[in-house]
């Protein structure tokens, strides 16, 4: 069983080993999405392949929609030469249900899949030739919030954001450069509207992507490198930079559903990691739950994509559902067991809840010290929401999650998962922010986890993140064997707990380092000492 149209068309072959197949002409729906696109996605990762694929190849199945994807890859092109090429863009969607059942969607909705490369020319050309039609509806991304940005740990330009604006929208170099230049295209074509839509994990993703994209537009404009009004139709709303809040855990691929499908006779699966570190495979694996809500400014109009289960609102709205989700009720959660997941040696999320300790440990963040400043946004309860994240999605044991997945990238998630909870404290009249105990203890963890020593004692490698240049440097002389006092881990964390840009809150003003300080001493008094440390304050 080959993974590609040929190899799907014996249909019956992969029907009786349960796999959903396309119910609709995948090479008809391609030239139809090529001649009138509506929908381009930036990042082709595991979430967009799970998701944003997935919920439109249902609606391809249902006749809700008579077009589907297109995807562009600005990061990791390997993604498209190894996983979409190979498999005329089919995907294997693999959906890990909390009751142990198991269904297999062969996803064929991406009718185009192209490097966003300014050097390979052809795809570029295709890519601004997109840009240019008007049918061209809304563009979504998934590139990580590390993608939106276009300076480094110190605050300073990164190289290749800094020569583009300079050198204009003729071939830039930087993701985001690239994406202004693509709108650049559609604004010469007529100043054609469009909605770009960030779906990623990060805080009014929406003004994230606005900020990056306005500030080339601004430059090149300035420069003498854009056509005068470029700046002002970015601002104008004929572009709109709509927020959305996303949710689906999407583990990396796993061996165990490779196995599985291996054994139906599905042939090629081999996974790959990616000189750029991306985890792909011909398949994904994720479970069933999957919010996606978006803000409702669609300048250019959009289908009912309401029938693929998306939820449209208000800004407002969108806020507070997002704010529920990433600042308490899953993602802090997710990130306090990804931090002591790996010091203490656990290589799978859903074994981390029979931890008993683990296990009060979120649920005393989530419940205890984060429920309080929720707001209820209306549209998803914030306790029923928490009750399943921590009942039934993260304790699922058929996902394959892992501490390591989710401990990548942290520096650029503390200040969004806790930050922000600091924030509500520290500006309530009924709420005092002395009284956090267990979040000032995941900073103290994850200060313990740059030591890249385990509880056990023994070296681990640290997950890939832009800042540990930047921080590891300062937690390089301490060692478990001769721990110093908590003023000498005042000394030397004192830097990095004044970086705002890390924590997102002040801690110094609010009185918590010095508790963040307590902490990473206990924590790193020793071998053993995370365990008895957790035993302390959250068992
Ligand atoms: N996986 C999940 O459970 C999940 C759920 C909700 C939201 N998200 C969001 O989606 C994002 C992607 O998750 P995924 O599972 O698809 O990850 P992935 O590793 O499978 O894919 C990451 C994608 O981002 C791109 N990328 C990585 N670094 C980049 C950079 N510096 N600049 C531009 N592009 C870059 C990669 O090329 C790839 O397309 C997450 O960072 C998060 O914001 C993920
Ligand atoms: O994707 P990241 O790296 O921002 O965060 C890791 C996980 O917390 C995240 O992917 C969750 O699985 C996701 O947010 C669930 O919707």
């Amino acid at each position: 069983m080959k993974l590609n149209l040929q190899g799907i068309a014996d249909r019956q072959k992969w029907e009786e080993k349960g796999y959903h197949l396309p119910q609709y002409d995948v090479k008809k729906m391609a030239e139809a999405t090529k001649a009138n696109p509506f929908w381009i996605h930036f990042g082709a990762g595991n979430l967009f392949r799970a998701f944003h694929a997935n919920v439109v190849q249902g609606m391809l199945d249902r006749g809700e929609l008579d077009r589907g994807l297109i995807v562009a890859e600005g990061f990791d092109p390997e993604i498209i030469e190894k996983m979409y090429v190979p498999h005329d863009n089919l995907g294997i969607a693999v959906t890990l249900k909390s009751d142990g059942t198991i269904a297999k969607t062969v996803v064929g909705s991406v009718a185009e899949a192209i490097p966003l490369d300014t050097s390979r020319e052809t795809s570029y050309r295709r890519l601004k030739e997109i840009f240019q039609k008007n049918s061209l509806q809304m563009a979504t991304f998934t590139i990580t919030e590390k993608g939106y940005s276009l300076t480094d740990g110190k605050g300073e330009p990164l190289p290749d954001a800094a020569a583009d604006f300079a050198a204009g929208p003729e071939k830039p170099a930087s993701y985001m450069g690239k994406v202004a230049s693509l709108l650049y295209a559609r604004f010469q074509a007529g100043r054609l509207p469009i909605a770009m839509v960030s779906t990623d994990n990060c805080s009014h993703n929406g003004d994230k992507l606005y900020a990056a994209v306005a500030a080339f537009a601004e430059k090149w404009e300035k420069n003498g490198k854009a056509e005068a009004g470029f700046a002002a139709y970015i601002r104008s709303g004929q572009v709109s930079f709509t927020w959305s809040m996303i949710d689906k855990i999407t583990p990396r691929p796993d061996a165990s559903v490779e196995e599985l499908l291996r054994k139906d006779g599905v042939e090629d699966l081999d996974p790959a990691v990616t000189s750029k570190n991306t985890y792909v495979a011909p398949f994904v694996n994720a479970e069933e739950t999957e919010y996606l809500v978006i803000e409702d400014a669609f300048p250019n109009g959009r289908p009912e994509l309401e029938k693929g289960g998306l939820m449209f609102t208000n800004r407002e709205t969108v806020d507070k559902v997002e704010r529920m989700k990433v600042c308490t009720c899953l993602n802090p959660l997710h990130t306090c067991l990804a931090i002591f997941g790996c010091l203490l040696g656990y290589r799978k999320i859903s074994d981390e809840m029979n931890d008993p300790e683990l296990k009060k440990l979120v649920e005393a963040v989530g419940y205890t010290e984060g429920l309080p400043v929720v707001t209820d946004p209306g549209i998803l309860n914030p306790k029923e929401f928490i009750d399943r994240v921590l009942k039934i999605r993260i304790p699922n044991p058929f996902m394959p999650d892992t501490p390591q997945r989710i401990a990548t990238d942290t520096s650029q998630k503390l200040a969004i998962r806790f930050g922000e909870t600091v924030k509500a404290y520290a500006a309530s009249e009924t709420l005092d922010v002395a009284s956090l105990k267990l979040i000032p203890l995941v900073f103290a963890g994850w200060l313990r986890y740059l030591m890249a020593v385990d509880d056990e004692g023994n070296s681990f490698q640290l997950n890939p993140d832009p800042f540990l240049e930047t921080v590891c440097p300062y937690v390089a002389g301490w060692s478990l064997e001769a721990p110093g006092t908590s003023a000498e881990a005042e000394a030397v964390l004192r830097p990095v707990l004044e970086n705002q840009k890390i924590f997102g809150a002040d801690l110094y003003g609010l009185g918590l380092a010095e508790k963040v300080c307590g902490y990473f001493q206990e924590l790193s008094a020793g071998k053993g000492a995370v365990r008895r440390t957790l035993r302390k304050y959250a068992g």
